[in-house]
């Protein structure tokens, strides 16, 4: 399989080394398209595929072509990739907020594969939400689905629309996450420790309770019970987590997202 990716910051690159460490691609048929000079030159010492700096007609022998550049970065590569693109090659775009039907129309293309995944992709541990336009047949979507799950996990989603709540969800997720983690890095040196062992009681703590999820075969709710003594210090935090709204806070917020993912695909 020879593929392209067209933008390899962040997302194109754990999408390249999850494909190269799998073996689903050769680096001779990796071909990575950037446009920053001091990536390209980053790119080159790596040695991870052919580097090159703009789409041109080598494109035209991906079977692949994947679209990782940021969505406002999209219209100036447009008219090229529509001039280079062959009829049979799919386009995979893990761009955020473009729908397939706005990618069709500006490439003259039908056979397009809209995904969206998030960074922990980088260390194979990524879930990706995918969906696809009807031209696209289903060995087309195997294939790439298999290239996903180099990355992680996937789930495929017959409306498109639902696209933009894995957004929100999964693909805004991660910085959720590390958003808590700092707030409590923060609690742990207001209380007295150096950020070194305020981190270290935190992400530890992180880990565990992660594994405890998948492992105790409890409830979320009977987890938290397990820790909350009545009357003890579990319980003063959660109370006043709840004065505060915290959890109706982390809902709106998350939903936010949802309502800019669904603004963008519709500007
Ligand atoms: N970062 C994240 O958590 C996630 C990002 N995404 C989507 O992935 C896409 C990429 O995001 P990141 O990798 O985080 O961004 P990034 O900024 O790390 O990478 C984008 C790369 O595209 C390059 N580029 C821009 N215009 C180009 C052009 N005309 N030709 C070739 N290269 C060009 C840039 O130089 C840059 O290296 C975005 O559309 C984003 O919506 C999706 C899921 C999660
Ligand atoms: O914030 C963003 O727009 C992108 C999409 C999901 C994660 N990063």
């Amino acid at each position: 399989m020879k593929i392209a990716i067209v933008g390899c910051g962040n997302m194109g690159m754990a999408f390249a080394k999850s494909f190269l460490q799998y073996d689903l691609v050769k680096k001779d048929n990796l071909l990575l398209i950037e446009k920053s000079i001091e990536r390209s030159e980053a790119l080159k010492a790596e040695k991870t595929g052919v580097v090159v700096d703009t789409i041109s007609s080598r494109i035209s022998d991906a079977d692949l072509i994947i679209l990782s550049v940021k969505p406002q970065d999209f219209s100036a590569l447009q008219d090229a990739l529509r001039e280079a693109i062959q009829p049979q090659q799919v386009i995979l775009s893990i761009m955020a907020g473009i729908p397939i039907s706005a990618i069709q129309e500006k490439l003259n293309h039908r056979l397009v594969i809209r995904a969206m995944p998030n960074t922990p992709a980088m260390l194979g541990m990524g879930i990706t939400g995918f969906t696809a336009a009807k031209e696209v047949d289903l060995t087309n979507l195997r294939k790439v689905e298999n290239l996903i799950n180099a990355t992680g996990r996937s789930i495929f989603l017959e409306d498109e629309s639902m696209l933009d709540a894995v957004t929100a969800l999964s693909g805004s997720g991660p910085a959720y996450f590390y958003y808590l983690v700092k707030a409590m890095v923060e609690a742990g040196k207001q209380m007295g420790f150096d950020e070194s062992v305020a981190s270290l009681l935190v992400k530890q703590t992180m880990l565990g309770a992660f594994h405890l999820i998948n492992t105790a075969d409890k409830s979320l709710d009977d987890l938290i019970k397990a820790v909350a003594s009545k009357g003890g210090t579990t319980e003063a935090a959660l109370k006043r987590f709840e004065e505060g709204e915290l959890a109706d806070t982390l809902i709106a917020g998350i939903k936010a997202a949802q309502v800019r993912a669904t603004e963008l695909s519709k500007s």
